[in-house]
């Protein structure tokens, strides 16, 4: 018989090695699942997970916007221009349609037409020539009316004006367009809508922000540029604004694109304020490439305002085209034929919306046509 002690050190030896064997085995497991979770957790945290690093998974770069053709943008904005000034078309179509045309009938018309802005003196012509004509025979005949109106509307708004914008660059030179206007009036938005009209056609264009007055202006301008492909050259906030005016140009010219748009501040502190403003800007610029067109910027909605607005920068800087902006919303449209006349100079696009391609270029018979709702 082996002594006690000895039996009990065999067993307290059999219950450590059973301890640590037990110990082992539950370490390893641990280990295992331990290892099993770590495996499972970066791919289901998308912080860890390399796959979103990966090339195949990095955002698609997003391409370039195709702007729409002048052509379906016109027809799609006179449906617009129809419908925002049918209030005005209805009212002179429903004086001059009534049954009698008596006196009251023809200052109701006159005073319908100065409200749209025609200005007097096309308003007086306008009711002189449609009264003589509706007064040979009196009937009140709505399709001969609304024809006479149509005639005599055209006239007015001068379809013989050349109204293409000026882009006949010297040899090895892009065309150079300078966009001044007062400041909320559409001038940013507008280089941006032209830009993608002229992409639309198939020329390289370069956009100049010397618009520094106003920082998020520049900001605006490029991602205009960026839609439609396009770089823009700006300068830093308050930087001299014939400096970055001249740089957009070289750039331009270095690049050789076909048109190269300037976007300006044109703050009315006062006239002679802005004419050494405007007038630096030219003089820089045409160091590298001849203005072939300046656009004024003029809001539809500011009526006579927007007028006196127009004679200062006409006298201040050679103006030679107009862009109306806001046109939609607005029974104003009279405005059009106001300002051609005052400043001798055509009226080239309207803009009727805010949408990226809700700027159409001006026809007479289109526009007219529009605010008969035809
Ligand atoms: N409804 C309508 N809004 C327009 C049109 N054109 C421009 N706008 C809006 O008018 C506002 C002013 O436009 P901007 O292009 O910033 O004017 P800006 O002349 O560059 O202004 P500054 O940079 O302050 O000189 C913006 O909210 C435009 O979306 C238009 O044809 N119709």
């Amino acid at each position: 018989m082996p002594p006690v002690d000895l039996i009990v050190w065999i067993v307290l030896a059999v219950i450590v090695l059973a301890g640590a064997v037990s110990a082992i085995v539950v370490s390893r497991r641990r280990a295992s699942l331990t290892r099993s979770h770590r495996v499972e957790l970066p791919t289901s945290s998308p912080d860890t997970s390399p796959v979103t690093a990966s090339p195949e998974a990095a955002p698609p770069t997003p391409a370039p916007d195709v702007p729409e053709e002048a052509g379906t943008r016109l027809t799609r904005l006179r449906r617009r221009l129809a419908g925002s000034s049918n209030v005005l078309a209805q009212a002179l179509l429903g004086i001059i349609s009534s049954d009698k045309l008596d006196a009251d009938t023809w200052d109701d018309f006159e005073a319908t037409l100065i409200g749209s802005d025609l200005g007097v003196g096309p308003t007086s012509e306008l009711v002189e020539n449609v009264r003589r004509e509706l007064s040979i025979d009196g009937v009140a005949d709505p399709e001969r009316a609304r024809g006479v109106l149509r005639r005599e509307l055209i006239a007015l708004t001068d379809p013989s004006l050349d109204r293409t914008l000026r882009l006949d660059a010297e040899q090895g030179l892009p065309a150079v367009v300078l966009v001044v206007g007062v400041n909320g009036t559409g001038k940013t938005t507008t280089v941006g809508k032209l830009a993608r009209l002229l992409v639309a056609e198939g020329k390289t264009v370069l956009l100049g922000a010397a618009d520094t007055f106003r920082a998020a202006a520049a900001e605006q301008l490029q991602t205009w540029g960026d839609r439609v492909g396009v770089e823009t050259v700006r300068g830093a906030e308050g930087a001299d604004p014939a400096s970055v005016a001249y740089e957009a140009v070289s750039a331009g010219v270095e690049k050789g694109v076909d048109v190269v748009l300037i976007d300006t501040a044109g703050r009315l502190h006062n006239k002679s304020n802005l004419m050494d403003e405007l007038g630096k800007i030219r003089r820089v610029i045409e160091k590298r490439a001849p203005i072939t067109e300046t656009l004024l910027l003029l809001d539809a909605t500011t009526g006579q305002n927007g007028l006196i607005q127009a004679r200062v920068f006409n006298e201040v800087t050679r103006v030679t085209g107009i862009v109306l902006s806001k046109l939609d919303g607005s029974a104003k449209g009279g405005i059009v034929v106001q300002v051609q006349r005052e400043l001798g100079v055509p009226v080239k696009f309207v803009g009727l919306g805010e949408g990226a391609d809700d700027l159409a270029p001006f026809t007479a018979d289109g526009f007219v046509d529009g605010l008969l709702g035809e």
